[in-house]
């Protein structure tokens, strides 16, 4: 089935551990899934990766360390099928969304947020999620040299955000920092809230 027109596109992106999932899960779980939903640009990705070297897909999709093993190798090759086609992962990712809302966990790539903005101008907003290197690291981060100092991590470092979550202990509480996206997102999905 194709896609539904969407109402409203909350792209999301921040660095390893800064907390993209548990806050775009937040998210969700605030806002139910009959009206949102949560669209990975990793997932197909991480999909054909899985498929083409025999490996477990529902791993790379965990939080834990399997992931990371293969972080760099995937990186290139996702960066391989970008080169030919930049909108590639943003289409297969989007392909099937049905709900109003779209979440949009992980735009690493300034031409991730261009094929949204420019696909979807009207509905396009961008939010950062930001956490403190200590933080990151008490949650698995260790900075690794070709990784956190290249695109996937650093592509949008210079983008300006709709708006920036800050995703640690003595941050205001994730409730009250979301609350304009919440807004935002109940009222552009309308009757399907009520
Ligand atoms: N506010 C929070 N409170 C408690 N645990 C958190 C919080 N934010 C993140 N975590 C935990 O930190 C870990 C990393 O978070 P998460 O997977 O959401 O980060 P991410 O930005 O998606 O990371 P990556 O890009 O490396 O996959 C997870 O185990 C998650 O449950
Ligand atoms: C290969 C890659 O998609 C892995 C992303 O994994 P995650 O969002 O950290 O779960 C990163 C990238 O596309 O550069």
């Amino acid at each position: 089935m194709a896609s539904a027109e969407p109402k409203i596109i909350l792209v999301f992106s921040g660095k390893r551990k800064s907390g993209k999932d548990y806050v775009t899960d937040f998210i969700l779980k605030r806002l139910g899934s009959e009206i949102c939903c949560i669209l990975r640009l990793s997932g197909p990705l991480k999909k054909q990766y899985a498929q083409d070297h025999g490996l477990d897909y529902s791993e790379l999709l965990a939080a834990g360390g399997y992931k990371e093993t293969h972080r760099a190798d995937m990186i290139a090759w996702g960066e391989q099928q970008r080169r030919q086609d930049p909108g590639f992962f943003c289409r297969l990712a989007t392909e099937a969304a049905q709900q109003p809302v779209w979440i949009v966990s992980d735009a690493r790539r300034r031409s991730d947020l261009r094929w949204f903005q420019t696909e979807y101008p009207r509905q396009t907003r961008c939010a950062r999620v930001q956490a403190s290197e200590e933080t990151r690291a008490d949650r698995g981060w260790r900075f690794t040299a070709g990784i956190d100092d290249a695109e996937s991590e650093c592509g949008l470092d210079g983008e300006k955000f709709d708006w920036i979550i800050t995703n640690e202990a003595d941050a205001p509480a994730l409730e009250e920092q979301l609350e304009n996206i919440l807004q935002l997102a109940s009222h552009a999905a309308g009757p399907h809230n009520s």
